[in-house]
Parts: structure tokens; sequence; C-alpha cells
């Protein structure tokens, strides 16, 4: 059957709503895949997440190549070029169907007199592509970073801060999490390669397998029937830390989509979990997941700053807090977030995540366990954050995790191991 959509220009459209609007791509691309078929949802998904990786790139280029960009009601345009380059750059398309199918997408974007100049534009780039990159190669362009971040990173990671971002620039590895109600990870890892599927074990994360190769969740053993999750080994880190058990009374705050919720449950199904997110549309989510891996939790929304109004006098024995955060360790997965933060975010998250810190705090029990985790690799919202909390909070004593210099656990991105994470562990000492 003939498709009667142009996929570049939907590619160009989901760009243009993450750069010009503000949403991330994993809230604009359902959407916009609804009426695609399944083969061409991953090739949309391929230019989408691509394109956006190397953004910086494909700016430089173009601004080489035109006198001026296209902007106002054209803007789309320009991100439909983008795509055109990423394909001839980054993929195995054939440059013929590639410039074909993105001059066409003019005519989708009901722009038919921009035909000759987007043809025009990619046909120059591939004259000079070999040129063009490579003096490319000598501007900032190539860290494919915004500036304001490289220079926080830069700062924090004076030794390290080249191989962040070559990880952040890679493509991440695809992590699962056996649900340890069905199979220990060796049973699982057994089946795995029974069905001709390579995977290696995390050395620390008890749950955790990487897979050498990544593949459909429809390939996997007993996905449909929750015998496993698709979750990141650092994400899975923070639940290893917790040590939840059975009987106890857990709150697990800011939990949406679940990921952690249910990974919670997995380890300790007669667990007490209330599940709270300010977020009620990311709650769906963590209804379906719960009721994919069949577990239970109370599920509310609220705001981590006002425990009263979803908690009543409620106190709990541990406290899972996977605090909103920048998401700099997380890059590699969502390269959106390079273009959707601002410098100026991460003061305000810091603050937002001090206020819920002291909300929750008188929430956990004496003796009680409080795990603080983010998925940023940037100090002011990890050790720097939990060193200002531990030097107001006397009672609470920091453990497992790093020093009081240092304190906390940061995880950085790695090809081979999970994404830029941070977590403390923290107890309550009874008075
Ligand atoms: C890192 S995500 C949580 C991921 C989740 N724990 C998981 O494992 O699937 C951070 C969450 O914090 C929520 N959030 C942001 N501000 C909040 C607030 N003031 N109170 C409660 N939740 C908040 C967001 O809606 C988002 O779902």
């Amino acid at each position: 059957m003939k498709t009667t959509y142009n996929l570049r220009s939907i590619a160009a459209k989901a760009i243009s709503q993450v750069l010009d609007q503000g949403q991330s791509l994993s809230t604009v691309l359902p959407g916009l895949q609804k009426n695609i078929s399944e083969k061409d949802r991953g090739l949309l998904q391929e230019l989408c997440f691509g394109t956006l990786r190397v953004l910086p790139q494909l700016e430089w280029c173009l601004q080489q190549l035109m006198a001026k960009p296209l902007t106002g009601k054209q803007r789309t345009l320009h991100y439909l070029l983008m795509v055109g380059i990423y394909q001839l750059v980054h993929t195995r398309i054939p440059a013929h169907a590639a410039l074909a199918e993105t001059v066409e997408g003019a005519v989708a974007l009901k722009r038919p007199q921009l035909k000759g100049l987007i043809n025009g534009v990619l046909r120059q780039f591939q004259r000079q592509q070999e040129d063009l990159i490579q003096r490319m190669e000598n501007t900032d362009s190539r860290y494919l970073h915004p500036s304001w971040l490289l220079n926080r990173i830069k700062k924090a990671y004076p030794e390290q801060w080249e191989a962040i971002i070559e990880a952040n620039n890679q493509r991440p590895p695809m992590w699962l999490r056996v649900n340890r109600i069905h199979h220990s990870r060796d049973e699982y890892l057994a089946l795995l390669q029974a069905a001709g599927i390579d995977a290696a074990p995390h050395p620390e994360y008890a749950d955790a397998l990487r897979l050498l190769t990544p593949s459909a969740v429809s390939e996997l053993p007993g996905f449909a029937e929750g015998w496993v999750t698709v979750q990141d080994a650092s994400a899975q880190g923070s639940v290893d830390l917790l040590d939840p058990q059975d009987g106890e009374m857990i709150l697990d705050l800011c939990c949406a989509p679940g990921g952690k919720t249910t990974h919670i449950l997995e380890a300790a199904p007669k667990a007490h979990v209330l599940a709270v997110d300010v977020d009620k549309q990311r709650l769906v989510r963590v209804n379906e997941n719960l009721q994919r891996l069949k577990l239970h939790a109370e599920v509310k929304q609220g705001d981590g700053r006002e425990p009263q109004s979803w908690a009543g006098d409620r106190q709990f024995d541990k406290i899972l807090l996977d605090a909103p955060c920048s998401a700099t360790g997380v890059i590699r997965r969502h390269p959106d977030i390079k273009w959707l933060r601002r410098d100026s975010d991460i003061a305000e998250l810091a603050g937002l995540q001090r206020e819920i810190l002291d909300a929750i705090w008188p929430r956990l029990k004496p003796n009680g366990v409080m795990v603080y985790a983010t998925c940023s690799i940037l100090p002011e919202e990890n050790s720097q954050q939990i060193k200002a909390f531990l030097h107001d909070h006397p009672e609470a004593q920091l453990v497992e995790t790093g020093s009081l210099e240092n304190p906390g656990r940061q995880n950085l991105p790695h090809a081979e191991d999970g994404d830029g994470f941070y977590y403390a562990k923290l107890i309550k000492s009874a008075k």
C-alpha cells in the first residue's frame, strides 16, 4: 500500500514542537506516530532523536550553506533541511532516496515553492560534505552541547568532561530489569540466550541485564506477562540502595511513570507503597505499569512540598525521593534535554529539590531510611544539595554513599554501564 504521508515532514514538525514550543520528544512522538506504519515509526524516531543529538553540527553546516536561515512561518523547512543533512551524514539511507523524500517534505509542509531551495541546499551540502564536516570539527559545535551546559560539565569534571560529552553523544545501551517475582536474573539470562538474545549482568545492580544489541520488547521472553521491564541500570541502583522489605510503609515520591514504584514492589511485594507525583497525566503511566506487572500500590496526585494534603499525618519507614532534576545524566536517551533546559533552570531545580527535601524529611520515622536520587550529573542538584541538607539537619546521617566532604554516589554515563545518576542514602537518628 502506498503511504499517504511524508515522514521527513513529520520529523521536521516534531523537531519544531521541541525547539520552538519547548515540548519533550517523548510527549510529541506518540501522537505523530499514530497514523504511520509500524516500519516507519522506528525511522521517524531515528530521524528525530538523531537530528536533536547532532543539532549543532547540522546548524553549523546550514550556516555555511545559506546566507540567511529560514525563519517565521518557514522555520519548519529549516528543520526539514536539518533532517535532510542528518540522513546524508548519519544514516545508511541511499542519498538519492533521502534527497527525494526530503524535497517532497516541502510539499507536505505546504511550501511547494521551496522545493527548489531544499533540493539546492542539500545538493550543495553533498558536494561539500567532507570539507564542511572537517571544518566543523575545529569548532565547539563538534561537542554537540549548548555552551552553558558544556561549561558546567567542564567546571564540575575538569578531568572527565570529554568522556562525559562523548558518552552523552552516543546511543544508549538497552538495560532490562528482571522481575524477581518470576525468575532469578540467571534464569532469565538463560531464557534470553535460548531466544538468541545476548545479554550481560550488571556487576553491582542485582536485577540488571544489558542487551548486547537492543531488541524490540515483543521479542523478549514474557514481556507481556511482566517477567521483565526496560529500565536503565543506574535507575535500578536507587531501589537496591533503598533495600525495601515486606511489611514496610514506603513512600515513593515523584514516582511517575512508576519505574521505581514497580521495582520496589518486585523486591518487596508485601510492602505498603504510597506512590505520589504532582503530574496527573504521568500518573496514568504509573497505573498502567502496575497493571502490566500485576502489582499494587496506593497512587496519589500531590505536591511533594505539601505532604499534609496527601499523607495526612502518616510517617514512613522508607522514602525514595527521585527528585525532579535537570536530567543531564540521561542526555544520550533524551537528546532533546540539551535544547529544552536553560542555564537558569539549574538554580530553580535545586531550590525545588531543597523545598521537597525539607517538607518530606519530617515524614520519615526515627531510624527510617531515605534515598535521594536524581538523573543529574550536576553537583548543585546532588553532592552540594545533600551537603547543605546534612549541615542543616544534624539528625540526618549519611550511610553507604560517599563522605561528608563529598556526599552521595555519582554515576557518570558510560557506554557499557548505566546513565548518569546520583544517590545519597540518609538515616534519621532516633532522638
Ligand atoms: C525523575 S522523574 C521520576 C521518575 C520515577 N521515579 C520513575 O522511576 O519512573 C521526576 C518526577 O517528579 C515529578 N515532580 C515534579 N515536581 C514535583 C513536586 N513538586 N511534587 C511531586 N512530584 C513532582 C514529575 O512530575 C516527575 O514525574
